[in-house]
C-alpha cells in the first residue's frame, strides 16, 4: 500500500483543500472544485488563514519535490505530524473542566469521597449556605455561636446535597458532627413552623434522640420551627404524645416508640407531610438478621409508607457503614449520594488506643484499681458486656471513693436521664456502661474509655472508643483483654493498626476460628462473676496445707467412718448373736419340747405291737 493509499486512509471522510504544487514544468496549478465547497462554508478570515498557508500538492508522486509534498489539512495542521494543538474547548466546558478539578482537590484536602450523579460542589465554609442555598443569615449565625466556626468535613459535603433536595448515605468517623449534618438543611428547608411533622429522625436509643433533640434546639432557636422528641409512650401517655406530634415540625423518635403509636388504634398520626426522614446510626438499626424480617425492617417499612408524600427524601448516617444499608440504599433511595469521610470503618484518629492484658477476670479489677491509683482524669465512661456485670461492677466500686455510677436498661428512664445528665455536668466522675450508650452519646470533655470487657465486634470497638475524641478534642481508650478474649484480638488489632496505632504484629496474625469466633462475637463469651469476694483463691502455701489438713481430714475421717462401720458390725454381730442365741435357747427348749411330744409321740405312735407271730 503505497503512501498515497494510507493518505486516503487517513483522511477517510475528511474535507480538506489541495492544490497541484507549483513545478518547473508547465502544469498549472489547478484548483480542485472542492476549495469553492470550502469557500462557501469558511468565514473570510479562515479562508485568508487557508489562502496563507495553503501550499498546494503534486498531482503526482514523481513530481513531488522533497519538502513540498506536505498534505495540509484546512486550518493548517499536517498530516504526519503530531497535532500540536488539541482541539480547543468551549470556554465553558473548559470551565466546568477547572471548577471540577478544582472540587475534588478540594475533597481529597479534607477526606471527602463522594458517588454519585451531579454531586454538588462541597462547602468551602458556613457563609456559603446563604450564597449558595439563600440560607437565613439569623442560623448561619446560629451555627456559629453553637461554636461551629467551620463546617466539618461531613458537613461540607452533606450540607449541599441535602439543600439541592438529594437523598445521602454518609459515613463519617465518630464525633465529626453528623447531628448538624442533618439538622441544618431540615431547619432550612422546613421554612416556618406550619405543625404536623415534616421531618422525621429515628435513632436506634431514647439516651440518642433526646440528645439529638437537645441539639434541634440549639439549632432552631432562630427559626419558628417547633421539635418534639418522643418519650416513654405508656398507654395513658397515648393522647398526649399525639398531640405533641401533631404539633411539632420535627420529630425525633426511636423506631419502637413511633410504631407502637402508629399501631395504637385510638391514635391518629398523619406522616403524609414528611419531607425528609432522617436515620441516624443506620448500620445498628440494620444490625441483626441479615434477611427482610429484622424488626427495623419492619418498622422502616411500615414509617416510609406512612411517609406517602412524593417529596419524601432518606437521608442516613453512621460512623461504621455495612452493606446490608448500602444494599438498601441502593435498592430504595433514588438519586443516591454516597458520601465517605475518611477510611470506611476506621476508629478516629484522635484516640490513643491501648490493649491491656488482664489474665484473668480477677486481673481486670486489680487493673482498673492501679489505673485509678495511677490517676484517672475524669470524665470516664467504663463499658462492660451486659447489665449483670454493670451492677457487678457498680458493687465493687461504689466503694472505691471514686464518683461512680451505672446506667443500662433495667433502670428506669427517669433514674437514666438523671444519670446522664450528672454524668454530664461532671457530677459523676465515671460511668459504667453497656452498649446503651455505645453509640452516639457525645459527652464533652470524655477523654478515656476503658473496654472493661471485649467489645463484642470491631463495629462496637470503633463506636465505644468514639465517645472519646470528638470534636476534635484528643482521647484515649483502654480495652482490657483475658486469655478467653485472645480469639477475637486481631479484628480490634486491625481496626487499631489502620487508625495509625501500635500493635504487636503477632496479634495482627492471630488464627481465629471463623466459627468460634462467630459465636463468641455473636454471644458475649460467659465471664467469671466481677467480686473480690467469692471467688478470692487463696495462695499455694495454704492450699498446700489445705490438701494436707485435707488428707489428714479425710483420712480421719475415713477412719472414723471405718470405726462406725466395724461397731456397728460389732453391734450387728452381737445383736445378731443374741438373736442366735435367743434363737438357740428358744430351739433348745423347742427342741426340748419336741423330744417331749416327740417322745409322747413315740409312745402313741410307735407303740409295740401285741405278741404276734
Ligand atoms: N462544625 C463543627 N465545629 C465544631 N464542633 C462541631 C461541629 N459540628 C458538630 N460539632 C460538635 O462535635 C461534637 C460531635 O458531634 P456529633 O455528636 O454530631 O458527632 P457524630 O458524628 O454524630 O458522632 P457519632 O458518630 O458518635 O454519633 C458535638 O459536641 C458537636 O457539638
Amino acid at each position: 500500500m503505497d503512501a498515497y493509499d494510507i493518505f486516503k486512509k487517513l483522511t477517510k471522510g475528511l474535507k480538506f483543500k489541495y492544490r497541484v504544487l507549483g513545478v518547473k514544468n508547465d502544469t498549472q496549478s489547478a484548483k480542485t472544485p472542492l476549495k469553492k465547497d470550502i469557500d462557501s462554508q469558511k468565514s473570510p478570515e479562515i479562508k485568508e488563514e487557508i489562502e496563507e498557508e495553503e501550499p498546494v500538492l503534486s498531482n503526482s508522486e514523481s513530481d513531488c519535490e522533497s519538502g513540498k509534498d506536505d498534505l495540509h489539512i484546512v486550518e493548517g495542521v499536517k498530516i504526519g505530524e503530531k497535532r500540536k494543538k488539541k482541539i480547543k474547548d468551549k470556554p465553558e466546558d473548559l470551565k466546568k473542566k477547572l471548577e471540577l478539578e478544582e472540587q475534588n482537590r478540594f475533597r481529597n484536602e479534607h477526606g471527602i469521597k463522594a458517588v454519585g450523579r451531579h454531586v454538588p460542589s462541597a462547602l468551602k465554609d458556613f457563609s456559603e449556605l446563604t450564597s449558595r442555598y439563600n440560607v437565613s443569615s439569623a442560623l448561619v449565625e446560629t451555627i456559629t455561636q453553637c461554636g461551629y466556626t467551620e463546617p466539618t468535613p461531613v458537613q461540607r459535603q452533606a450540607l449541599p446535597c441535602m439543600l439541592e433536595d438529594r437523598q445521602i448515605l454518609a459515613c463519617a468517623p465518630t464525633g465529626s458532627g453528623k447531628t448538624a449534618a442533618f439538622l441544618v438543611p431540615l431547619l432550612h428547608v422546613l421554612g416556618g413552623a406550619q405543625g404536623g411533622p415534616r421531618a422525621l429522625i429515628l435513632c436506634p436509643t431514647r439516651e440518642l434522640a433526646h440528645q439529638i433533640y437537645r441539639e434541634a434546639l440549639r439549632l432552631s432557636a432562630s427559626t419558628q420551627l417547633r421539635c418534639s422528641v418522643i418519650r416513654n409512650v405508656k398507654e395513658s401517655k397515648v393522647k398526649e404524645r399525639e398531640a405533641t406530634i401533631r404539633k411539632s415540625d420535627i420529630v425525633i423518635s426511636t423506631p419502637n416508640r413511633l410504631c407502637y403509636l402508629l399501631n395504637q388504634d385510638n391514635v391518629n398520626i398523619s406522616l403524609d407531610k414528611v419531607r425528609w426522614l432522617i436515620i441516624d446510626e443506620a448500620d445498628k438499626l440494620f444490625e441483626g438478621s441479615a434477611d427482610q424480617t429484622s424488626d427495623f425492617r419492619q418498622q422502616l417499612e411500615q414509617v416510609l409508607t406512612a411517609c406517602g408524600s412524593k417529596q419524601r427524601r432518606v437521608a442516613m448516617f453512621s460512623a461504621t457503614h455495612t452493606p446490608a444499608v448500602a444494599k438498601w440504599c441502593r435498592h430504595n433511595l433514588r438519586g443516591l449520594i454516597a458520601i465517605t469521610v475518611g477510611q470506611r470503618n476506621a476508629a478516629t484518629h484522635l484516640v490513643e488506643q491501648e490493649l491491656l492484658y488482664c489474665g484473668n477476670e480477677n486481673g481486670k479489677l486489680v487493673a482498673f484499681r492501679q489505673l485509678v491509683q495511677k490517676g484517672l482524669k475524669p470524665p470516664v465512661l467504663v463499658f462492660v458486656q451486659s447489665k449483670d456485670r454493670a451492677k457487678q461492677l457498680f458493687k465493687e466500686l461504689i466503694y472505691d471513693g471514686i464518683n461512680v455510677d451505672v446506667i443500662h436498661a433495667d433502670r428506669t428512664q427517669t433514674q437514666r436521664d438523671n444519670v446522664v445528665r450528672s454524668f454530664r455536668v461532671g457530677r459523676i466522675w465515671v460511668l459504667i456502661c453497656t452498649e446503651l450508650m455505645g453509640r452516639g452519646m457525645d459527652f464533652r470533655g470524655v477523654n478515656l474509655v476503658i473496654n472493661y470487657d471485649f467489645p463484642p465486634s470491631a463495629i462496637s470497638y470503633i463506636h465505644r472508643i468514639g465517645r472519646a475524641g470528638r470534636a476534635g478534642q484528643s482521647g484515649r481508650a483502654i480495652t482490657f483483654f483475658t486469655q478467653d478474649d485472645v480469639v477475637n484480638l486481631r479484628s480490634i488489632a486491625s481496626v487499631m493498626k489502620q487508625s495509625g496505632c501500635d500493635v504487636p504484629e503477632y496479634m495482627l496474625k492471630l488464627k481465629q476460628n471463623p466459627n468460634k469466633r462467630k459465636k463468641l462475637m455473636k454471644k458475649a463469651p460467659h465471664r467469671d462473676k466481677i467480686s473480690t469476694i467469692l471467688e478470692k483463691r487463696p495462695d499455694k502455701r495454704k492450699l498446700e496445707s489445705e490438701k494436707d489438713l485435707n488428707k489428714e481430714n479425710r483420712a480421719k475421717d475415713t477412719q472414723t467412718v471405718n470405726d462406725a462401720r466395724n461397731k456397728k458390725q460389732r453391734k450387728v454381730s452381737s445383736q445378731e448373736q443374741k438373736i442366735v442365741k435367743q434363737k438357740k435357747g428358744t430351739d433348745k427348749k423347742e427342741n426340748k419340747k419336741g423330744k417331749k411330744i416327740n417322745k409322747k409321740r413315740k409312745k402313741k405312735a410307735f407303740v409295740k405291737p401285741a405278741a404276734s407271730s
